[in-house]
């Protein structure tokens, strides 16, 4: 058995239209598979939680980074691989992976059946599979889920653009703040911090590769520290960051580590996969090959 979680409005609408497709493609196939629908954020992790103990070949999410998230959170600690087919705005988690765009070759993978462990980040009781952002970053994916754009943007096929507006508006308003992290007990303190990036995978926001050597498999966040630039030299160096550029200028720090703990001297917003997770102060601890992938 095969069972699929839909979010049926990932990518402005996208999750319900891939759907249709696959399940004619599993009908064809003569595949044995169930279906549930989302119908409220954070769903998707009750329905995994609940099928995480029926023997299955696998739980798919049919949805963006924020399925995908939900997903991975109610299947941890359990043996069942999370397949994907990506049907977001960003699918920044399937571009990491190489996971196919396209439905028919993203299910011809899962049917494959190859498994790999990847690693996730654990932050209290929850965990991310692609990238966590504190401070500015946070904001923007606060503003990016609620705004009205995101959807328009998805509608015309330019969703990976979203992100950068989003980028524009919270730029206006943002004031960077000290931060002070700890990194495998090492001490270390930041002064002007717009933000920092605690990465499984190399990209988010569509595309953004703000960790370009994160790996998703060998133990180790990446973490980026952007600090002590004023907003001009930022808005310079955030089109760099699209080839991973960005890591070249004296404000854009780099270093690597399992432990991180993140203290500020005003509480600041983190996301993870896109999601609002918590504030600072908090920790985030990497798992090594905590999840199963299909
Ligand atoms: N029925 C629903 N109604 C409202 N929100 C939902 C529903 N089902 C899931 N969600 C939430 O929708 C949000 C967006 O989903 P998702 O991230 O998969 O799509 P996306 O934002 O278009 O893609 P990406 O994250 O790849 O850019 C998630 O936070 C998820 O929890």
């Amino acid at each position: 058995m095969y069972y699929f979680i839909v979010n049926k409005i990932s990518g402005n609408g996208k999750g319900l239209k891939v759907w249709k497709k696959t399940e004619k493609l599993l009908q064809e196939k003569q595949i044995n598979y169930q279906v549930r629908f989302t119908n409220r954020p954070k769903h998707a992790a009750e329905i995994a939680k609940e099928l995480s103990s029926e023997k299955c070949y696998a739980v798919v999410a049919v949805g963006g980074d924020g399925t995908i998230h939900d997903v991975a959170n109610g299947l941890i600690n359990s043996n069942i691989p999370l397949g994907v087919i990506p049907a977001g705005s960003g699918n920044d988690f399937a571009r990491a992976l190489d996971i196919p765009k396209d439905y028919k070759k993203a299910l011809k993978r899962i049917l494959m059946g190859k498994q790999r462990k990847i690693d996730i980040g654990r932050i209290g009781n929850e965990y991310f599979i692609t990238v966590m952002g504190i401070g500015f970053d946070g904001k923007v994916a606060e503003i990016n889920n609620g705004s009205k754009y995101k959807n328009w943007l998805n509608f015309i096929r330019l969703g990976n653009l979203s992100y950068g507006l989003s980028f524009l508006h919270v730029l206006l308003k943002y004031r960077p703040v000290s931060i002070q992290l700890m990194v495998d007990g090492e001490k270390l303190v930041f002064c002007n911090v717009w933000l920092i990036a605690i990465a499984n995978i190399s990209n988010y926001g569509g595309g953004i590769k703000i960790c370009p050597n994160a790996c998703y498999n060998d133990g180790l966040f990446d973490i980026c520290i952007v600090h002590g630039m004023n907003k001009w030299e930022l808005l310079r160096t955030f089109p760099k960051a699209f080839k991973g550029k960005h890591i070249l200028h004296p404000g854009v720090t780099m270093i690597t580590g399992k432990q991180v703990e993140v203290i500020s001297e005003l509480p600041v917003i983190v996301q993870g996969d896109g999601e609002i997770l918590t504030k600072t102060p908090m920790s985030v601890t990497i798992q090594r090959g905590g999840l199963l992938i299909i």
